[in-house]
Parts: C-alpha cells; sequence; structure tokens
C-alpha cells in the first residue's frame, strides 16, 4: 500500500485527537441503538401492523421478520431535472429487495430545492436551511424502526448534507445512497456562461438568453457543471458511500437500473444479520471525511462544502475546521477540470477516466486513505473501477481504472497537475475567516488591493453595475448576507456582472459573509466570512473607499484602516425585511445558527453536537 502524504496523515490524526470524545459518544449513541433502539421485533403488534397494512405482497415478509425491510427516504419531485428520475425509483427497488428475499418500503420523503431556479430570489434565503429540514425529515422517516437499511434517494446540493446528517443519527443501520447520474451534455458551460455575460452587459436580450438556458438545462438528470450536486456524488464516491462508479452514469439508461439493482442487493448484504455488517456511522469516520476533503480539493469541487462537511462531520461525531481544509489544500494536487474550473462538463470528465481515476491515482499518490470501511468493497481500490452490462440479464462486470486519464485536458496525473495545490484557501485577518476557492481565478488574479464599495443587497450590486458605478478596481463587499441575518444564500447571480467588470481589465473581488453557487468561478471570492455582520463581525464596519487586500497565497483578508478610526467605528444596521416566501417560518434557524465554519447549523447547535 502506497506510504500515506505525511501532511493528510497529521491532518487526520489532528481530527481524530479533536474529535476523540465526540466520536465515542457517537459510536457509543449507535451501538445502543443497534442493541437497544426501536427496532421491528420490539415494535407492539399495533405499531407493526400500521407498519405493514399497506404493504401488499410483501406483507407476509414483513411479518415474517426474517429478511431486510429497507426503508427508502426520497427527495423526490420532477421540477427538479437531477431528481424527476426518482419518481420510478421505489417501485424498481421493491422489485429488487424482493429478487434477494428481502422487501422495501417507501419510509418518508424529504424536500428537494433547486438552487438553480432559486438562484437570484428569495427563496434562496431557504436553502441553506432546506439542509437541516432535510435531516429532520430523514429522521422522522427512520424514526418509525421499521428498517434494517436505507437507500437514500438524493443527489442535489443541500440534499446529500442533509439526507446523511439525519441518516448518520440511525448509523447502527447500513445505507447506501442511491445516484440517478447527469443529464446528458447540452450547451457548453462557458457558452452559457458567455450568453449571461452579454445579457449583463445589454448586448442580447430575454429571448436570446432564455434560449441558451434551455439548450444548457435540457433534460432528466443532474446539471452538468461541476457545482455541489456533483461535488456530492464525489464525495459519496471518495468515502466509498455509492457502489463503484456509479455516480456519473446518465440516468434512464439500463446501465443506470443494473447499478441501482446492484446497490439494493449490496445492501441486503452488509445489514447486522450477517456476518458482514457495515453500518453507516462506521463507514463514514475520520478518515472518511479527510477522503471527501481531499477528494473536493483535487476535483476543484464546491465551495459550499466548507460548509456542509463540518455539518455532516459533526453528525458523526467527528470535528474538522477550515485549517484542515488549507493544510490539505497545500498538498492535493489539482487533477481534475471541470467547469466552472475548466471548459468540460462532468460527462467528458467521466468520459476521460472519472472518478475510478480519481480514486486510483489519488491513493496511489498517498494522498487518500485506502484503508476504510466502504459499502462494496475490501478497502476503497475496490471502488476505482467502472460498471458495464454483461449479458441478457444486465449482469455487471467492471472494468479497472484506466493508468492514464483518457483526456488530458480534463484529467491530469497527480505527479503533472493542473495546479500544485487544491485551492480552497482559508483567509483570515483583521475581518475574520473567509474561504477563498483558487481552482477557477486565474493566478494573477489571487492577490488584490483595491477600494471597498458596500452593499447590504445583491440586487444593489447588479444596479450599481449597470448605472456603471463599478468600473474600477474594486472589491465589492456584501454582508447582512450570513447565516443569521437572512439563511445565508448563494450570491451567484454577482458572477456574470463582476466578470464582465474582470473581463474589461478592472481588478475585481467579492467579500460576502454569504456563499457562492459551487458553479461560481473565474472572479477572486472571500466567502463564508467569519463573523457574519449580523453580531457584530467586523465586516458590518467596511466603508465605502476602504481598501481590502485579499491574498490567497498569503491566505490574508484585512481592511487597511487607521486601527483608532476603525475602532470608532459603528457597527452597521441590517436593513429590514417584510420576509415572505415561507423565509419568516425559518427565523428560529436563523437565530439558532452557528458560524459557516461549523456548518451554519441551529440544529445541530442546539443538539449539542
Ligand atoms: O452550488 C451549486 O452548485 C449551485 O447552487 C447550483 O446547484 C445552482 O443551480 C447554480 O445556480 C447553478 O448555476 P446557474 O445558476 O449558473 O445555472
Ligand atoms: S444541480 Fe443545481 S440547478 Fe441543477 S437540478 Fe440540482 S440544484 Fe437544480
Amino acid at each position: 500500500m502506497p506510504e500515506l502524504h505525511p501532511e493528510v496523515a497529521a491532518v487526520t490524526e489532528r481530527v481524530i485527537a479533536r474529535s476523540r470524545d465526540s466520536r465515542r459518544a457517537y459510536l457509543d449513541l449507535i451501538e445502543r441503538e443497534r442493541e437497544a433502539g426501536v427496532h421491528r421485533p420490539k415494535l407492539a403488534c399495533g405499531n407493526l401492523a400500521h407498519g405493514f397494512a399497506a404493504s401488499g405482497e410483501d406483507k407476509p415478509a414483513i411479518i415474517a421478520g426474517r429478511a431486510m425491510n429497507i426503508g427508502i427516504v426520497t427527495a423526490y419531485n420532477d421540477m427538479l431535472s437531477a431528481h424527476q428520475p426518482y419518481g420510478r425509483y421505489p417501485e424498481q427497488i421493491k422489485i429488487f429487495a424482493r429478487e434477494v428475499g428481502a422487501t422495501a418500503q417507501v419510509a418518508g420523503g424529504t424536500p428537494a430545492m433547486c438552487d438553480g431556479v432559486t438562484q437570484g430570489q428569495r427563496g434562496m434565503e431557504l436553502s441553506l436551511f432546506s439542509r437541516d429540514t432535510i435531516a429532520l425529515s430523514t429522521a422522522v422517516a427512520l424514526s418509525h424502526g421499521m428498517f434494517e437499511g436505507a437507500a437514500l434517494l438524493g443527489i442535489c446540493d443541500k440534499i446529500v448534507p442533509g439526507l446523511i446528517i439525519g441518516a448518520l443519527r440511525f448509523g447502527h443501520l447500513p445505507m447506501i445512497p442511491i445516484p440517478a447520474g447527469p443529464m446528458p451534455s447540452g450547451l457548453a458551460n462557458k457558452e452559457k456562461q458567455r450568453i449571461r455575460q452579454l445579457y449583463a452587459e445589454g448586448k442580447v436580450g430575454r429571448k436570446e438568453l432564455l434560449e441558451s438556458e434551455s439548450a444548457s438545462y435540457h433534460g432528466a438528470g443532474t446539471c452538468t457543471f461541476y457545482g455541489t450536486a456533483n461535488s456530492n456524488q464525489m464525495m459519496m464516491d471518495v468515502m466509498g458511500l455509492h457502489m463503484p462508479g456509479a455516480s456519473f452514469i446518465n440516468p434512464g439508461t439500463r446501465l443506470r437500473q443494473a447499478v441501482t439493482r446492484s446497490a439494493i442487493h449490496r445492501l441486503t448484504e452488509i445489514g447486522w444479520n450477517g456476518n458482514d455488517y457495515r453500518p453507516l456511522g462506521r463507514c463514514i469516520d475520520e478518515k472518511a471525511i479527510i477522503n471527501a476533503i481531499v477528494g473536493l480539493l483535487a476535483t476543484g469541487g464546491s465551495t459550499n462544502h466548507a460548509i456542509h462537511l463540518p455539518a455532516m462531520a459533526r453528525a458523526a461525531g467527528i470535528v474538522i475546521d477550515w485549517e484542515d481544509f488549507d493544510r490539505l489544500s497545500g498538498v492535493v494536487p489539482l487533477i481534475a477540470r471541470v467547469y466552472p474550473n475548466g471548459a468540460g462538463d462532468v460527462n467528458h470528465f467521466h468520459a476521460a477516466g472519472g472518478m475510478s481515476y480519481v480514486i486510483a491515482s489519488l491513493i496511489d499518490a498517498g494522498l487518500l486513505h485506502d484503508d476504510i470501511l466502504t459499502v462494496a468493497g475490501t478497502r476503497l481500490r475496490d471502488h476505482a473501477r467502472d460498471p458495464k452490462l454483461l449479458g441478457e440479464n444486465d449482469d455487471l462486470t467492471f472494468e479497472d481504472a484506466p493508468a492514464e486519464p483518457l483526456d488530458e485536458s480534463m484529467l491530469r496525473p497527480p505527479s503533472s497537475p493542473f495546479q500544485p495545490d487544491g485551492g480552497m484557501r482559508l483567509v483570515k485577518g483583521n475581518l475574520g475567516r473567509a474561504t477563498f476557492k483558487t481552482s477557477a481565478v486565474d493566478p494573477e488574479r489571487r492577490t488584490i488591493e483595491a477600494p471597498a464599495r458596500v452593499f447590504s443587497d445583491q440586487d444593489d450590486v447588479i444596479a450599481a453595475f449597470k448605472a456603471g458605478e463599478l468600473e474600477r478596481d474594486v472589491v465589492v463587499v456584501v454582508r447582512f448576507q450570513g447565516p443569521r441575518a437572512n439563511g445565508m444564500p448563494e450570491l451567484h447571480k454577482l458572477t456574470p456582472p463582476l466578470g464582465v467588470l474582470q473581463d474589461r481589465g478592472h481588478k475585481v473581488a467579492l467579500v460576502t459573509d454569504g456563499r457562492m453557487s459551487g458553479a461560481s468561478g473565474k472572479v477572486p471570492a472571500a466567502i463564508h466570512l467569519s463573523p457574519e455582520a449580523v453580531g457584530g463581525g467586523p465586516i458590518g464596519r467596511i466603508r465605502d473607499g476602504d481598501i481590502i487586500r485579499l491574498s490567497a497565497e498569503q491566505g490574508v483578508l484585512e481592511v487597511l484602516v487607521d486601527p483608532a478610526e476603525w475602532e470608532g467605528r459603528e457597527d452597521a444596521v441590517q436593513p429590514p425585511d417584510g420576509l415572505g416566501t415561507g423565509r419568516e417560518l425559518f427565523a428560529f434557524m436563523r437565530q439558532g445558527a452557528d458560524d459557516a465554519e461549523r456548518g451554519g447549523s441551529a440544529m445541530l447547535a442546539a443538539a449539542g453536537l
């Protein structure tokens, strides 16, 4: 087995040491849940009868209680292109379960927000908290105690993190997340972005813009940019939680169905009644979490996981912070260039060798933990392969990962990467701590010193751009966008106008206590700034004209103002908001949310996790 990189080993040890007590408490919990929790045999007859009353042909098997009853937790809706394929999955999963003498029931559903639909709209202020709502819905589904395993149907941004957070509180159960795959490639993402910038400049109208967007987002499946949804798939792969090669097979194909079938069959083999018990809470340990961070850095994944991964880890009793990301970023090379970090999309990435190449090459480079408990192998390396159909019954055979990338414009060996470091840096200074993703930012733009222009709403930035007020070197500061302010929306609508300013030769950067989309790129941005403006974070004291210095290389974010003058400043006041769009219902989550670096969660904070 290749020698593990010393820095990966050191950061892993640091996380294990920091998590010792909380992880012990977690493992004790799942032990208790396994031994003394709510399980089918312990349910009273009245409980059970309610549980199988409508189970039809599966009723005898459920009553007999000898085989696994799989709880399906589904985030299906047919507005989300990525989740639309899930509509028929429960019926298929029941058939696959019966094939191996097991049963399956839909245990419950969860919401699934499309950040693309809500991008730039007030609904985006519910996005981060929809993650915790999904976790709560997952817990409600699994709380019935009718299940000895679970299949998790969800793909997009907040959905996989929410499912995993909720599922981990039932970590004594074996579980397998079931992806549905990316839509076939449509209009190239770079062309989509070009039309958006033309629209931002008023050079094309809504008709051309809608044509371009509709040619890009054109069918069932996950959007093909490398945003948070596809970063979710990558993380499940490098944590060994997906069946091998499951992530990027397109929906509606025989291969996709065969891989789903294999996941259900496999689930019944890793329950506590067999001799190969693999509970979710043991699969997701410190090494798996480190693998997720490494995978994120090596592939240029979504910055949103600087928030979601700490939350997911906390649900398993594991504590990580942005120093962990930063230290690993210094040794993990960028080996994939998938839009917005490059021109190709996830379909091209998959064709170039995809996740099987990423897993194999990072293990061989000593950057991924190979010795982890996965759902389908003896080690992670067993997941570095791709399924192929075999014979008339759609059985599966597997191809090993290619020895070399099949398209070096998309994928590179760790020994000759696109960039020497993974590019999710921690920047800090007298404004606090923020995340700076460099993988999509040209090297010469990663350090900037320019006057601030301060806003409290992203729409005002766009209005200032249209009024020509930003035609200069500028650090655009947008505050009151943190979890406790308005739910920490993504400010991805700022990418086109700021990109236009940058393309016109100005030095431009964004500094915000809000988030960006995983699909944001090119413009240098210090995001997730903690402490946020609400509650007195320094970002609330920045004034127009202050010089801001931001450098990814030096890890610096600071305002260059005379300390005495700075100390004398008042904190800005959050503008009033009449709310609406259901946002008032999430006031309790805003009020209790903890810092972005800990996951921005009122639910986990209140639970003392
Ligand atoms: O984090 C993410 O990946 C984004 O939230 C993504 O899910 C969202 O849909 C973007 O808005 C997509 O990009 P466009 O808005 O550019 O289509
Ligand atoms: S990837 Fe984003 S835009 Fe596409 S379906 Fe998922 S949430 Fe919506």
